[in-house]
């Protein structure tokens, strides 16, 4: 049997959940943490007490030399600079989901300043890193320009209780990912407002309407979106309470600054960063994003709250 060499970039809560996966399905897993005394002398991150990393999983601050694949889990914002230092070991996989500030580049984007050579796939889905370290069932997508590779890329993370399925629409699966995010902020905000399940419900499915429009704006495809890239990872985030980004939105709602709560974290709120990238992507594109501005405009201190409510309420009402 040929064992796979997984590498995987930060140890952070997902790049620790993804390693213990890899080794889970039988890879020998090569995980780069920035810090790795961060990890406890069990293996352990203090925040992710479950996961206790395998035996099979080499914990290093140097970077792997070769691999079958490179998952990259570090937060987006920090993806270019730590990409600079990541060698041409194998095939790139970005785990991290968002849009870069200031460029507007999606993380396949980024892989290809870095490594234009090399190919690149992107791992997404309704996937809590807690569950996945645990081994609770979980599915999500790996995407690649090329179908076979992505087949091929997914089975060296595949097992019955992590279903990775193929697809070739690259741009489809970041657009979820980042998106939903925005949404899910947006949800938090909803219920910590006490403005209901109704509201919630009709903000995520408007916001998917949202991620569907940016998906086929870009070049991917709106079926995608109803997938577990999109519909999956926004029922995922935006109802469940241990997401960072919901967390974050209902704090907002109950009242809390952004400053306050973002001095409270040590961990990433994707959708922060991303609100006004992903807004000026679709403004650059002419693609109607509603929820998505009213929160980067809250996010950024230019609207309040009830200004936000009224802002999406008020909207004209159009067809479905
Ligand atoms: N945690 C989760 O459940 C999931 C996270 N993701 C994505 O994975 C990415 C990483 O998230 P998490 O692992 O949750 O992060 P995290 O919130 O657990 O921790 C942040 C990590 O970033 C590292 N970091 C901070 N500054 C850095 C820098 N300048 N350069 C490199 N690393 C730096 C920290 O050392 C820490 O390990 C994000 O894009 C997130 O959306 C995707 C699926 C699930
Ligand atoms: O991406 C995730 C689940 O799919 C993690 O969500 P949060 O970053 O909001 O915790």
């Amino acid at each position: 049997m040929i064992v796979s060499r997984i590498a995987v970039i930060g140890a952070g809560a997902w790049g620790i959940a993804l390693a213990t996966q890899a080794a889970r399905a039988g890879a020998q897993v090569h995980l780069w943490a920035r810090r790795p005394e961060t990890l406890t002398a069990e293996r352990t991150l203090p925040r992710l007490p479950t996961a206790v990393l395998p035996a099979s999983v080499t914990v290093t601050s140097a970077m792997p030399a070769q691999a079958d694949a490179v998952l990259l889990a570090v937060p987006m914002q920090h993806l270019r600079a730590v990409l600079a230092h990541v060698p041409p070991a194998g095939p790139m996989v970005a785990c991290c989901k968002g849009v870069e500030r200031d460029s507007l580049a999606l993380p396949l984007d980024i892989i290809a300043d870095a490594h234009p050579d090399l190919p690149r796939a992107v791992l997404s889905g309704p996937n809590f890193a807690h569950e996945v370290a645990q081994g609770l069932p979980t599915a999500a997508v790996l995407a690649c320009d090329d179908g076979g590779l992505a087949r091929r890329l997914a089975d060296h993370l595949t097992t019955p209780t992590f279903r990775l399925y193929a697809s070739d629409d690259t741009i489809g699966v970041q657009i979820g990912g980042a998106a939903k995010n925005v949404i899910a902020i947006a949800a938090g905000a909803t219920i910590g407002a006490g403005l209901g399940e109704n509201a919630r419900a009709s903000l995520m499915t408007r916001g998917l309407a949202e991620l569907g429009r940016l998906a086929e704006g870009l070049g991917g495809r709106m079926a995608t979106l109803s997938g577990l890239a999109g519909v999956g990872d926004l029922i995922l985030t935006c109802t469940g309470p241990s997401s960072r980004n919901f967390s974050l939105g209902l704090a907002l709602g109950r009242g809390e600054t952004l400053d306050s709560i973002l001095g409270q974290r040590t961990t990433v709120a994707e959708g922060v960063a991303t609100a006004p990238a992903i807004l000026a992507l679709a403004r650059a594109h002419d693609i109607a994003v509603p929820v998505i501005e009213t929160m980067s405009l809250l996010l950024a201190g230019d609207i309040d709250l009830p200004a936000a409510r009224d802002r999406l309420l008020n909207r004209p009402v159009g067809t479905e």
